[in-house]
C-alpha cells in the first residue's frame, strides 16, 4: 500500500520567482496526498518568511545570502553563513525525516538540497530560468531529477535528469477570465478606460517605477487607469500617486488572479514565473526586462515570447525614445491587442505542476 503520509521538504526563496513555484508544488502534493506533512525551509529575512506561511504552511529560516558578485565585505561572512546553515539544514532534516526534498533554487535551497542529497534522500529540483543560477548548477550533480522550462540546458545540467516540464504556476492564476468582473469590482476600476497593469517583479523595478512616474500624464492621455506595483522598497516613495490621475500603487499585490483578470494591457518585467504566468493569462503585454540579472537572462525570457510575435519588448536603454510610440501604437490597436494575447497563450505550457509532481511521486514511489 502507498504511505500517504508522505513527509516532504521544500526549499526555494529569496525573490518571488523562487518561492512561488514551491508553493505551487506543495500545493499540487497536498491535494494528492490530504495526509502528507510539509515543511519549507527559506533564508532568514526574506520574502519567503511571509509568504510561505500566508499560504499555509510552515517555514524555517536558515541565516544565508547570495555571495555578492563586486568585491564586498559582506561576503567575508559568507563562509560563516553557510556552515551554519548548512549545520540549521542537518538539524531540520534529522528531526523532519523527509522522503523527498524539493529544491527552487534561491540561497536556502543550496545547503538544503546538499544536506538532503548527502543523507540519500531523493531529491529533485526546478529550474525557471533558460540560464540557471549557481545554487541549481551546484545542485545538479547531487539530485536525482531536474525539471527545467526551457531548452538547451544540457549545457549546465547533466542530461539523462533533465526533464522539460515547464514553470509551475499557481492555480487561481489558470482560469482568469471567469474572474473579470470581480476582479474590476475589486480594484474598483471604471468602466470606458482601458487598465493597464504594471508589474516590477516580486521585488519591484526601480526603472519601471522611474518611467510611469515620469509619464503619467501621458497616460492620463491615453485613457488608461493604472495599477501600480511599485515593490516593497519603492512603495514609500510613489505612495503620494495613489488614487490620484486615475492610479492605484500597490507594494505588492497579493491577489494577482485579479490583477491579471482585470487587465486590458501588461508592462512587466521578464522574471521566469512572470513570463509563465502571461502565458496563461493571454493578454497583450509589454516587457521591459531586466538588464542586471545573470546573462541577461530576463532578456531571453522575454524574446523566447517576442520571437513568435506574441509580445513586445522595450529595452530600458531606449525607453526615452520608444515608450510614448510603442504604447501609443499598442493601445490604439485593438487588432494588436488581440493578436498579441492570442499568441502569447499559444506558449503556456499549462500541465506543468502535474508534471512536476508526477516526478516527484514516481521518487516516492521509488523509496
Ligand atoms: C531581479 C531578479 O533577480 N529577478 C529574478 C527573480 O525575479 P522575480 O522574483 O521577480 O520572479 P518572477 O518574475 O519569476 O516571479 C514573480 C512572482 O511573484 C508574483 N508576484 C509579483 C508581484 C506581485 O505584486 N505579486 C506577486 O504575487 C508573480 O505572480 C510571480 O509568481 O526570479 C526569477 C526566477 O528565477 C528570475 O527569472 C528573475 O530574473
Amino acid at each position: 500500500m502507498v504511505n500517504q503520509k508522505y513527509r516532504i521538504i521544500l526549499s526555494g526563496g529569496g525573490t518571488g520567482g523562487h518561492i512561488y513555484p514551491a508553493i505551487a508544488i506543495a500545493n499540487e502534493l497536498k491535494s494528492r496526498f490530504p495526509d502528507a506533512e510539509f515543511l519549507f525551509v527559506g533564508a532568514k529575512d526574506r520574502m519567503e518568511m511571509e509568504k510561505v506561511p500566508q499560504a499555509g504552511y510552515d517555514i524555517k529560516g536558515l541565516w544565508i545570502s547570495g555571495i555578492q558578485r563586486k568585491l564586498t565585505l559582506r561576503n567575508l561572512a559568507f563562509p560563516f553563513k553557510l556552515i551554519s546553515s548548512i549545520w540549521k539544514a542537518r538539524s531540520i532534516i534529522r528531526s523532519f525525516k523527509p522522503d523527498v526534498a524539493i529544491g527552487t533554487g534561491g540561497f536556502a535551497s543550496g545547503p538544503l538540497l546538499y544536506v538532503a542529497a548527502s543523507k540519500r534522500i531523493p531529491s529533485l529540483i526546478q529550474e525557471q530560468n533558460s540560464y540557471p543560477g549557481i545554487t541549481n548548477k551546484l545542485l545538479s550533480k547531487k539530485t536525482q531529477k531536474i525539471c527545467v522550462a526551457y531548452d538547451g540546458l544540457e549545457r549546465f545540467f547533466p542530461k539523462e535528469k533533465i526533464i522539460k516540464t515547464g514553470n509551475p504556476v499557481r492555480q487561481d492564476l489558470l482560469d482568469i477570465d471567469s474572474k473579470a468582473v470581480d476582479a474590476k469590482n475589486f480594484f474598483n476600476l471604471k468602466h470606458g478606460k482601458y487598465t493597464l497593469l504594471v508589474l516590477g517583479g516580486s521585488l519591484g523595478a526601480r526603472r519601471i517605477n522611474e518611467l510611469i512616474e515620469e509619464e503619467l500624464d501621458f497616460l492620463d492621455t491615453q485613457n488608461v487607469q493604472v495599477i501600480w506595483q511599485c515593490g516593497k522598497l519603492y512603495y514609500q516613495q510613489y505612495k503620494i500617486y495613489n488614487n490620484t490621475n486615475n492610479v492605484q500603487v500597490y507594494e505588492f499585490l497579493n491577489n494577482m488572479d485579479f490583477a491579471y483578470a482585470a487587465a486590458d494591457i501588461i508592462i512587466s518585467r521578464a522574471g521566469a514565473s512572470s513570463v509563465s504566468e502571461l502565458c496563461i493569462v493571454g493578454k497583450p503585454v509589454i516587457f521591459i526586462p531586466s538588464p542586471n540579472v545573470a546573462e541577461n537572462h530576463q532578456t531571453k525570457n522575454a524574446m523566447a515570447i517576442v520571437d513568435n510575435d506574441a509580445a513586445m519588448i522595450i529595452k530600458e536603454a531606449d525607453l526615452d525614445v520608444d515608450f510614448k510610440n510603442k504604447f501609443s501604437q499598442l493601445i490604439a490597436s485593438t487588432e494588436k491587442q488581440k493578436e498579441l494575447g492570442t499568441n502569447i497563450k499559444k506558449m503556456a505550457l499549462v500541465n506543468a505542476t502535474t508534471e512536476i509532481v508526477d516526478e516527484v511521486e514516481k521518487l516516492l514511489k521509488k523509496k
